[in-house]
């Protein structure tokens, strides 16, 4: 434990900044997956709660089609509905023009936000998929989406899907990252997101994965993305972190999965993030009335939606600390009968 913390602060000095971004992408990976359809109302809440309790980015939807993803419609009234918080950003996955106009007629009064995600894969077999595209066919797509978007003054963010192994074709070919990632960014995307979308890579295998896109892409441009079905997400992270990305994806509570991606489970946890950094030499960026993100708050977010959903919060960090309450409060009780 200890080696780790000193090689990780070495690390961290050898990188301009320890400020960590984390983009929490429970209420658009999250709630994608899930199986019934969420009320336009429970997502608003969500998104308001996570905005109070500090987080700056928060994934608000997507403007796919509801026949691919049904759990996505109603992305627009989620957008019209939130409170808008100053300095948070609220990006919506586009995956193709007709999205990104669809997004832009409903911004004719006020700009319903400043940013949208585009998204592709690093196999064919991803992408014709999730897509029903080859990666060559999206990138065109999403070439033409990111020019109009910034013509629009949106900020654009782009998604590599199956950054170390993809459900239908294996072991994922760390080159072909590199060179999605490159065009991403040649595109004008102002950061790329790695998914691992299955959540069985290794940290090795995230190192190897992310030495070979670093050749093309400044690492300050990259994001982590990781799922946790092998249960590797937060070393993953923190893997990446050693590696010098900053920004990392996570969802309250743990929700989600891809709905193209069978079997796979959520992304890593909010909460499991913020309690792995804690007194660590890495400092997690949070807004709201210049305060930081507090975890017990985003843990009872992640039980609250949780619970709304039917189930308990897929963090361990999440359980961990509502046991711990319940024992103290169980002492209390016991105290204050004696
Ligand atoms: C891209 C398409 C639309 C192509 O799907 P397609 O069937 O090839 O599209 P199409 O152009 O032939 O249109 C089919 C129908 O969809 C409509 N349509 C067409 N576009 C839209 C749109 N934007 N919004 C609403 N409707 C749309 C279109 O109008 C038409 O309607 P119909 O005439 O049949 O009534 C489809 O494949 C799609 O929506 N895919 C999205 C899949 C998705 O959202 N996946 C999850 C997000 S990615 C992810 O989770 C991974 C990530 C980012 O988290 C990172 C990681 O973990 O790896």
């Amino acid at each position: 434990m200890l080696g780790l913390r000193l090689s990780r602060s070495i690390h961290c000095r050898s990188y301009s900044t320890n400020l960590v971004r984390l983009v929490e992408v429970g209420p658009r990976d999250g709630l994608q997956n899930e199986k019934g359809a969420v009320p336009v109302s429970v997502k608003v809440e969500l998104i308001n709660r996570l905005a109070r309790a500090g987080l700056v980015n928060i994934e608000a939807g997507s403007f796919v089609s509801p026949k691919w993803v049904p759990q996505m419609a109603g992305t627009a009234d989620v957008l019209n509905q939130i409170e808008k918080y100053p300095n948070v950003h609220y990006p919506v996955l586009v995956p193709n023009q007709r999205g990104l106009q669809d997004l832009l007629s409903l911004s004719t009064v006020r700009p319903l936000t400043d940013e949208i995600a585009v998204f592709t894969a690093a196999t064919d077999a991803f992408t014709n998929a999730n897509l029903n595209c080859t990666i060559a066919e999206s990138l065109t797509r999403l070439a033409s989406v990111t020019r109009d978007a910034l013509d629009r003054g949106l900020r654009v963010r782009g998604y590599v899907s199956v950054v170390i192994a993809c459900p239908y074709s294996g072991k994922t070919d760390y080159k072909q990252v590199r060179a999605v990632a490159k065009e991403l960014v040649d595109m004008g995307c102002y950061q790329v997101s790695l998914g691992e979308t299955v959540g069985q890579g290794r940290p090795h295998e995230v190192a190897e994965m992310l030495e070979e896109v670093k050749k093309d892409v400044p690492v300050e441009k990259l994001a982590g993305h990781f799922h946790d079905t092998y249960g590797t997400a937060i070393a993953n992270v923190l893997t990446a972190l050693e590696h010098g990305v900053r920004t990392i994806d996570s969802s309250v509570g743990g929700l989600g999965g891809c709905p193209y991606s069978p079997g796979a489970t959520g992304n890593v946890a909010t909460e499991d993030v913020l309690y792995a950094l804690q007194t660590s030499p890495y400092q997690v960026v949070g807004s709201y009335q210049g305060k930081t993100i507090d975890l017990e708050t985003i843990s009872e977010i992640g039980w609250w939606i949780s619970e709304a959903l039917g189930r308990e919060t897929a963090s361990r960090v999440g359980r961990a600390l509502r046991a711990r309450r319940r024992l103290e409060e169980a002492g209390k009780k016991l105290q204050s009968s004696l």
